[in-house]
């Protein structure tokens, strides 16, 4: 089991979230869905370090540690592929310095949280990330199919 980090970068207004900054993978596991931005924790870094470093080689924003806003921690299991079991720390991001680019493994956009291409996203995402987006921190855990897409199971509980 490993450890992986996700950020989730938004714009509000007021306390509302009205927007989210999605980035396609295009290359490596999850190629051709739309995420946040995150990865695994190298040797001896800690969560928000991994988070931050991610987010910068991903998308080309950089934040600041304190500024990732803990959203909820899930476990994404693959009983077919153990090895791929991993958990991963999620955080929304409200400010940063930059501008979002396309990096070499992501493109990215801005949509709006009305508007949000679930059907081009990991199939357990519609379960758990509206619940993120209105505030709520969450954990959990999403059972993957053997096919290592489609989902067996999805228990989301709040904290
Ligand atoms: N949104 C979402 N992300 C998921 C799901 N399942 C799943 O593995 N992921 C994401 C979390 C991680 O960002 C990524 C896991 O792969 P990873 O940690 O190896 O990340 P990566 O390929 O970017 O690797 P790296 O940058 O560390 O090399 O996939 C899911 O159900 N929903």
């Amino acid at each position: 089991m490993y450890s992986s980090t996700l950020c989730l970068p938004v714009q509000t207004e007021g306390n509302s979230i009205k927007q989210i900054l999605l980035g396609m993978k295009k290359r490596g596991f999850g190629r051709g869905k739309y995420n946040g931005f995150g990865g695994k924790l190298e040797a001896g870094e800690s969560v928000r370090a991994a988070a931050v470093r991610e987010l910068r080689e991903e998308c080309g924003l950089t934040a600041l540690e304190e500024d990732l806003e803990y959203a909820g921690k899930l476990l994404f299991v693959f009983p077919a592929n153990r090895d791929f079991d991993h958990d991963v720390d999620i955080f929304l991001v409200r400010r940063w310095r930059g501008e979002p680019r396309e990096t070499e493994e992501m493109l990215t956009g801005w949509y709006s949280v009305k508007d949000i291409p679930y059907k081009e996203m990991w199939a357990g995402d519609i379960y758990w990330l509206p619940k993120i987006l209105a505030g709520e921190k969450i954990r959990g855990r999403v059972v993957f199919a053997d096919d290592n897409e489609g989902l067996q199971a999805v228990e989301i509980t709040g904290e």
